[in-house]
């Protein structure tokens, strides 16, 4: 089967691209995988600079494409917070429980109507000496009261896709992946995958 490198350390996020890869009959490696491989830092102030730092530091190391999601959660009233620095929202250990904890104490207080949120996913294929691609893929929703919820992974728990009553941890893994912004950024990247050889 083809390979296709996942510059990512985050297991929800390889889970989740192993299954949108294994539609195309290919299978998607991440860097828990390649442990010789370095963490990137991601030392950028958008999505994009972050996904092209993680893409194109790892396909210069083995001199084949290479595929870096950046993504986050932008919460209109917190002014787009956490964005960029979702993983690392509450400090550098990157826990899950304590961005979401951190989340809803910031929200206290605020309507369900004002509680309005969308995860952004920004893919990056970089391939040694070609210029970069970037593809993007949003999902609305909003922001609930009280996580629930165990599937899934980072603010699933706490957010709750337009169109549905249950969070993204509620929802089983089938239906994020259809609807997620993760989807819909390979989504936008599928083209690319069915006619261009060289990203295998
Ligand atoms: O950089 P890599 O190694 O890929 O892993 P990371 O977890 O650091 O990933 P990001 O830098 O892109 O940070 C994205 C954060 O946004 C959140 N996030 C992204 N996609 C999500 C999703 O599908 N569901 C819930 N939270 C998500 C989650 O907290 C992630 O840690
Ligand atoms: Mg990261």
């Amino acid at each position: 089967m083809k390979q296709i490198i996942i510059a990512t350390k985050n297991k929800g996020k390889a889970t989740e691209f192993k299954e949108f890869f294994n539609a195309y009959d290919m299978a998607a490696v991440s860097l828990n995988e390649r442990e010789e491989l370095p963490d990137v830092e991601e030392t950028g102030e958008t999505f994009e600079q972050n996904a092209a730092l993680k893409a194109e530091t790892i396909a210069n190391i083995l001199s084949q494409p290479v595929l870096a999601d950046d993504s986050g959660l932008i919460i209109d009233a917190l002014d787009g917070r956490p964005g960029v620095y979702s993983a690392r929202y509450a400090g550098e250990d990157k826990n899950d429980q304590a961005n979401i904890n951190k989340v809803l104490t910031e929200l206290e207080g605020v309507p369900q109507k004002d509680r309005t949120a969308r995860f952004i996913c920004v893919l990056a294929v970089a391939r040694p000496n070609t210029e970069t691609q970037f593809y993007q893929g949003i999902c609305n929703g909003h922001i609930s009261i009280a996580p629930s919820g165990k599937n899934g992974f980072g603010y699933d728990p706490i957010f709750i896709p337009d169109g549905y009553q249950e969070t993204m941890a509620e929802l089983s893994p089938k239906v994020k992946n259809q609807i997620s912004h993760r989807k819909n950024a390979i989504l936008q990247l599928e083209e690319t995958i069915r006619k261009n050889r060289s990203l295998y």
